[in-house]
């Protein structure tokens, strides 16, 4: 399966992100916690170029913590900075602006042997729809935002919004789309509420979602709907979580749709309990 986004508005994000690019010396790339591969677009790298990156896992606070341990491991050892992030904590948005000075003093020590006044590096925050982008801009900016005049190539005034003394980030964000040929990556998005619930049948994502937690967190999923561990059918489990949350029809049936809400409800608003859907 393919899921086909409008190869004209991937090519529009796409060439926005190359004009953006160009005004910053570092990029922070989101991605979901939850599921830190698949939320990865595999198009940034070529984009990139040589541009130093920092990765954050967005909604450490959803994901599962011991997960989320392997998956810095995994991309420290490919040699990206790499930290996670409940945008609620101040301490890990303070770590936050700690790695992205860090990144950003490589520029300005550059400027400085050439002789260059050094000035604030300048960075983007780049990831697909709905990672948290927009929020983390907010917690980043220390409410000043400077204003900068035209930069060459790009039309539109750019904002730079000011985080601390250390750097300074644009103030609109890179999105690119998630690319994927594996159906797997789909469901794991769609779990996650990445793409829009229409592209994918909701039962076939309830149901991918309840076998993932039958394998990974039973605990959870007896916890939350007292669904019995040797239960393995899945009309069995949706008809069962259907009695126990009253999602019946009129007949006394149970309604499958409101059972699927039920359940990715709970998933994307951690009721479930922390999860992650890949393991490196
Ligand atoms: N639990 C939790 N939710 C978060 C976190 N960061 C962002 N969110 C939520 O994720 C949702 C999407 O956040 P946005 O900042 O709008 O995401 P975006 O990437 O700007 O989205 P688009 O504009 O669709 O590209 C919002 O409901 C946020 O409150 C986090 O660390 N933890």
């Amino acid at each position: 399966m393919t899921i086909q986004w409008f190869p004209g508005h991937m090519a529009k994000a796409r060439r926005e992100v190359e004009e953006k690019l160009k005004l910053v010396d570092f990029v922070v790339e989101l991605v979901d916690a939850r599921a830190p591969l698949s939320s990865q677009n595999p198009m940034l790298q070529q984009v990139l170029q040589n541009k130093p990156k920092l990765i954050v896992l967005m909604k450490k606070d959803l994901a599962d913590n011991r997960e989320t341990e392997k998956w810095i491991n995994h991309f420290k050892e490919n040699n990206s900075k790499a930290i996670a992030v409940n945008v609620n904590d101040k301490a890990e948005i303070k770590r936050v602006i700690q790695l992205g000075k860090e990144l950003g003093q490589e520029k300005m020590d550059k400027l400085m042997k050439k002789g260059i006044q050094p000035r604030p590096a300048r960075a983007m925050i780049i990831g697909i729809p709905n990672v948290g982008k927009s929020t983390l801009i907010n917690r980043l900016a220390d409410k000043k935002i400077a204003k900068t005049g035209d930069k060459p190539g790009v039309t539109k005034q750019q904002l730079w919004i000011k985080v601390k003394k250390d750097f300074e980030l644009l103030d609109t964000p890179g999105i690119l789309w998630p690319k994927f040929e594996d159906e797997i990556v789909g469901f794991r998005l769609a779990a996650i509420g990445t793409i829009k619930d229409q592209l994918l049948s909701l039962q076939d994502i309830t149901a991918f979602v309840i076998q993932h937690m039958q394998e990974h967190y039973p605990e959870l999923l007896e916890a939350r709907y007292d669904i019995d561990r040797s239960m393995e059918d899945m009309w069995d489990i949706f008809v069962a979580i259907g009695k126990q949350r009253g999602a019946l029809e009129s007949g006394g049936n149970v309604n499958f749709k409101k059972v699927s809400d039920i359940v990715l409800g709970d998933l994307r608003t951690g009721r479930l309990g922390m999860i992650t859907l890949e393991t490196p």
